[in-house]
């Protein structure tokens, strides 16, 4: 199941407009892989996560996410990238107007699925698999942020990608609720999708060790536990 290549850049230069953030970016994540990214504030996490889904042009060097090329990536191609990305942000970003079922629902339906059988089929699907099947009436509100948090790993999943991109996932939790946030990634991981966590907390990096890359001095390379 491991070891499809799943994400590759080289050479790659990530800017915000004119701005360089990071240059030589060479990154490369198979099927199954686990990688964390770190790096200080402002070091770059984000905008190169924003350029693996498409939320940044990718202006020089070559990149290829889940099988689309990121170079000259048109507009109209971003929605076909998004499908194959699970993306899971610090701050949940659900729906706050809507159940849990219904927050799942708007994203099917915008992906293209009809058929109400097959989209409550999913979304009992995906909910079951981060341990909230009985929470699917639920409003966003009368969920903990871990809860919120499955939700939002629920979601990211609903279109069966090959590749998460979590932005501190657990940046809003609590640790024991990030161990748990970390144990459903890991399942999700070893279930053969590859995943890249931009993180801060390096106790969670130590207790779930797993290939680390690290933004600094405006490069990207990678980095080994103890010398975090
Ligand atoms: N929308 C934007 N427009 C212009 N510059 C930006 C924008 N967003 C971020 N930047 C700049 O890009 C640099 C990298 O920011 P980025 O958010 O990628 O860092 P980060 O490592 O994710 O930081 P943090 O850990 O604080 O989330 C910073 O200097 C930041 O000021």
């Amino acid at each position: 199941m491991k070891g499809d290549p799943i994400l590759r850049l080289t050479q790659a230069r990530i800017n915000q407009g004119k701005t360089v953030i990071l240059s030589d970016v060479d990154l490369h994540i198979s099927q199954g892989d686990f990688q964390y990214l770190i790096g200080s504030t402002g070091s770059g996490k984000s905008s190169l996560l924003k350029t693996l889904y498409g939320d940044l042009p990718l202006k020089e060097g070559s990149g290829e996410v889940c099988g689309i090329k990121l170079n000259n990536l048109k507009e109209k191609e971003i929605p076909g990238l998004r499908r194959r990305i699970g993306i899971v942000f610090q701050d949940f970003q659900l729906l706050t107007d809507r159940s849990v079922h219904d927050n799942l629902k708007f994203v099917l339906q915008a992906t293209g699925w009809t058929s109400k059988k097959e989209i409550n089929k999913k979304i009992q699907e995906v909910l079951g698999k981060v341990g909230m099947d009985q929470k699917e009436s639920k409003m966003p509100h009368q969920l903990s942020g871990g809860e919120q948090q499955r939700v939002a790993i629920a979601r990211a999943l609903l279109n069966d990608p090959q590749l998460i991109l979590a932005d501190e996932p657990t940046g809003n939790l609590d640790p024991s609720t990030s161990e748990e946030i970390m144990i459903l990634l890991e399942q999700i991981s070893n279930s053969g999708r590859a995943i890249l966590m931009a993180t801060h907390d390096y106790s969670l990096i130590l207790k779930f060790p797993h290939e680390t890359l690290k933004c600094e001095n405006g490069t990207v390379f990678n980095t080994v536990q103890n010398s975090l």
